[in-house]
């Protein structure tokens, strides 16, 4: 699928590993939240556009290239997605953060708006972030949202996608890049990734 961007380096496979474990506990998955998302951020960032500065190193003058941060925007949907903001930050600590709260109807699997907060997008590149990408209806309906509020130029970055969830996105937002550490096999009954990890803000935040 052309929008879709498995990113799976030795690093983020050994990495993902430990996070699907079920005896990992919440500090060491919370690490590893930040950690994976970091690295993905590093491909999710590739396209950039780039400016000259001029450099005056200790040896003579020179130019090098530079992003400009402060027109990129993370947004998180609440809770789970919060995992994964201080990975972006970390790369790009210039960025604005905006949030959407959204939970899962356990009975219907559509999700509930309970929050939205965006700043002011203008022609900024965004980062939606959360971990799973499931039935896909969480993403896109926060992906509708930052729509609504102007942005424009959207990526999608999780950790594990499920082949329903990619689907959904390609369907709702054919302009959107999907970037994940893995593109995992199906969804269970109760539409939970396999193999997955379980319900990720759970893991975060040890509500379970
Ligand atoms: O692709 P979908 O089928 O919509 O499922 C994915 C959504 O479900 C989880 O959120 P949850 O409802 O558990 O809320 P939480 O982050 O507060 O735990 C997850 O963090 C996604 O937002
Ligand atoms: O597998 C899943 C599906 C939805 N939300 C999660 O946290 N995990
Ligand atoms: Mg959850």
């Amino acid at each position: 699928m052309r929008n879709l961007m498995v990113v799976n380096h030795p690093l983020i496979q050994h990495k993902l590993s430990i996070l699907r474990n079920k005896d990992t506990g919440p500090k060491e998955f919370r690490e590893l939240t930040r950690e994976i998302t970091l690295l993905l951020t590093y491909e999710a960032t590739r396209h950039l556009p780039t400016y000259e500065t001029k450099i005056e190193t200790p040896l003579c003058a020179t130019t090098g290239k530079m992003i400009e941060d402060k027109k990129v925007t993370v947004v998180p949907i609440l809770r789970a997605g919060l995992g994964m903001v201080e990975g972006v930050l970390s790369l790009m600590p210039n960025a604005s953060v905006g949030f959407v709260g959204l939970y899962r109807d356990p009975q219907t699997i559509r999700p509930v708006e309970y929050y939205c907060k965006l700043p002011k997008l203008n022609d900024n590149e965004i980062f939606v972030l959360d971990p799973m990408l499931a039935t896909g209806f969480s993403s896109a309906v926060a992906i509708d949202m930052v729509k609504k509020a102007g942005g424009k130029r959207i990526s999608l970055m999780c950790l594990i996608a499920a082949p329903e969830g990619v689907k959904e996105i390609v369907n709702t937002h054919p302009d959107v890049r999907i970037f994940t550490a893995s593109l995992d096999e199906r969804l269970n009954d109760h539409a939970y990734i396999l193999p997955g990890l379980g319900d990720a803000g759970d893991r975060l935040y040890r509500t379970k």
